[in-house]
């Protein structure tokens, strides 16, 4: 979001009018875009665990076949931002979930920071919270800006089991003064 500041006033904007407590958590409809937009960009775990093919030849996408016994891994993060499912897939544009719907149940192939079938994710209402919680607490206290000498913000990633920032993220919160 501080890469897009317009991102960041609009979210802030809403969870300073809505989130006077946790229980406007659930009417924070922009900040669930934008979460869903940074897990399609940024998903914590790009690669699904691996799934192995045990019973008979199968067929999958351009693999003629994958034998029996192969190991298949399926990488989130390419389908994530895939041009060919998403208009300027490299693009931070939490609005893009504004016409269609945030699934994260692994029911939408297009959208899988979660996985899907059944080796997906099972920590579902718990990551959301903690997700959503922390990050509404964030914009509601402080303002965000980045340190003096910094221009612009690396999004370069580090790839591994998990994605991570290859560069640490440094920022300055101001605190927020609000009268309630
Ligand atoms: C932002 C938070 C999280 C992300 C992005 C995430 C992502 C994932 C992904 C991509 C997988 C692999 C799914 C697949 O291969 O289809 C996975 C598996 C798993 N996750 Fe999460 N997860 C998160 C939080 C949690 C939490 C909070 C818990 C537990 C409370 C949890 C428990 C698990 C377990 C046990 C598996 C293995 C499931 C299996 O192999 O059958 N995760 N997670």
């Amino acid at each position: 979001m501080i890469k897009n500041p317009r991102v960041l006033h609009k979210a802030q904007q809403e969870v300073r009018q809505v989130f006077g407590d946790d229980s406007g958590l659930h009417r924070l409809k922009y900040l669930d875009m934008v979460i869903a937009e940074s897990f399609r960009l940024h998903p914590p775990g790009p690669l699904l665990a691996p799934r192995e093919n045990r019973d008979q030849r199968v067929e999958l996408n351009s693999y003629d076949e994958v034998p029996v016994n192969s190991y298949v891994i399926v990488n989130a993060w390419a389908i994530n931002r895939d041009p060919r499912y998403w208009t300027e897939a490299e693009r931070f544009f939490p609005e893009r979930f504004m016409d269609r719907s945030i699934d994260y149940t692994g029911n939408d192939f297009q959208f899988i920071p979660f996985g899907a079938g059944r080796r997906m994710c099972p920590g579902n209402s718990f990551r959301m919270a903690i997700v959503k919680i922390t990050l509404a607490n964030l914009l509601f206290h402080f303002d965000w800006t980045l340190p003096a000498e910094q221009k612009n913000i690396d999004m370069t990633e580090s790839f591994g089991v998990t994605l991570r920032r290859r560069y640490p993220l440094r920022l300055i919160p101001t605190p927020y003064r609000h009268i309630l």
